[in-house]
């Protein structure tokens, strides 16, 4: 009897398989004593820009290179677009990217190290133009000069102009801003994002929450080498309780006694008696009503913003959770 599957179903099995990118389960791994990753679980599907921040020593770094496959997990199980990584210490095709750095030749110039690069991967490689692929990171100008010479920024760009050139399915990055001035960060976060448009996926450890707010779609939060929380941005955001928002208004000192007597707002005792800026903790309900009274009393916001963004506050209030927690 014939058990294979009709084609058709074969075909749909296929592309379900490769629409994740990465999917990790319970995946470990220690440096002797140390345990920098403790049971991780992730999930990138196709053409997503997955950030994964998380204090100095959380494991990111650590995560990114098995994704890379310069290392392989203690255990747990590793499926990289559709493949389930093995022993072998190698990167899975259509895999590629860098931690640490880019390996660049120093005494090379730009351009004669992406050809050195291309030859490198060989005609199998779906090689696109060098000169595209500096455009694209916004290097022309530099191309004929030495890498020894260039700024960290000139070889995180220069680095993501050599993982362009294969034309990845998954790119791992850590830490590709680093480094960067506000030009050289709007031609990566343009590439990373045309990247993903047309169906790549992006891997990302990054320090910043605003890199990761205008680039990523999901976080993931590693302390510890724990996931402490995984998913939308929006989500993360909403984890947050209380926040300190700097207030300016037009009657520092009448607004001061209006948000001591408004329920559920605190003042900081922090903030000078003069000072015309102060600064008060509330959930959002209670700082609502704080504006409206504020209004009300003839008082004039001129300025109400959160102390930290709703995202790094999230953050620290997990990462700390955590750290207490070991
Ligand atoms: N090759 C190694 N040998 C021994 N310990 C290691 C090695 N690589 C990482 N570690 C340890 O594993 C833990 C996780 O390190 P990792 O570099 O992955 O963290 P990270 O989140 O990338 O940190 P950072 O934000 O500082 O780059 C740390 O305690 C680190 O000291």
């Amino acid at each position: 009897m014939n058990k294979s599957l009709p084609a058709t179903s074969v075909a749909g099995l296929g592309r379900l398989h490769e629409s994740v990118a990465v999917r990790a389960r319970g995946i470990v791994k220690s440096f002797g004593e140390v345990i920098a990753l403790d049971g991780i679980e992730l999930d990138v599907p196709q053409g997503q820009i997955h950030g994964l921040v998380g204090p100095n020593g959380a494991g990111k770094t650590t995560l990114l290179g098995l994704l890379l496959g310069l290392a392989v997990a203690d255990s747990g199980t590793l499926e990289i677009l559709g493949t389930t990584v093995g022993r072998a210490l190698a990167a899975p095709d259509g895999v590629t990217g860098f931690v640490d750095g880019p390996g660049l030749y120093p005494s090379l110039t730009a351009r004669q190290n992406l050809a050195a690069l291309a030859a490198l991967r060989g005609r199998e490689a779906r090689t696109v133009g060098i000169d595209d692929v500096l455009g694209d990171v916004g290097l022309t100008d530099v191309a004929d000069d030495r890498v020894r010479g260039f700024s960290l920024g000139m070889r995180q760009r220069l680095g993501l102009a050599a993982a362009l050139l294969t034309k990845p399915r998954l790119l791992v990055l850590d830490e590709p801003s680093n480094g960067l001035d506000p030009a050289g960060k709007k031609h990566v976060h343009g590439v990373l994002t045309r990247l993903a448009a047309d169906g790549t996926s992006v891997v990302l450890s990054s320090h910043r929450m605003d890199d990761l707010e205008a680039l990523c779609s999901e976080v993931t939060i590693l302390a510890t080498g724990r996931v402490v929380f995984s998913g939308p941005l929006s989500k993360l955001a909403a984890e947050t309780d209380e926040l300190g928002y700097r207030l300016l208004t037009s009657d520092p000192e009448a607004a001061r006694r209006v948000a001591g007597e408004t329920a559920g707002v605190r003042v900081a005792d922090d903030t000078g008696q003069n000072a015309a800026v102060f600064v008060v903790h509330a959930m959002v309900p209670a700082l609502d009503e704080l504006v409206v009274r504020l209004v009300q009393a003839g008082i004039a916001v001129r300025e109400l913003a959160p102390v930290v963004s709703p995202l790094e506050a999230a953050f620290l209030a997990l990462t700390e959770q955590q750290e207490s927690n070991r």
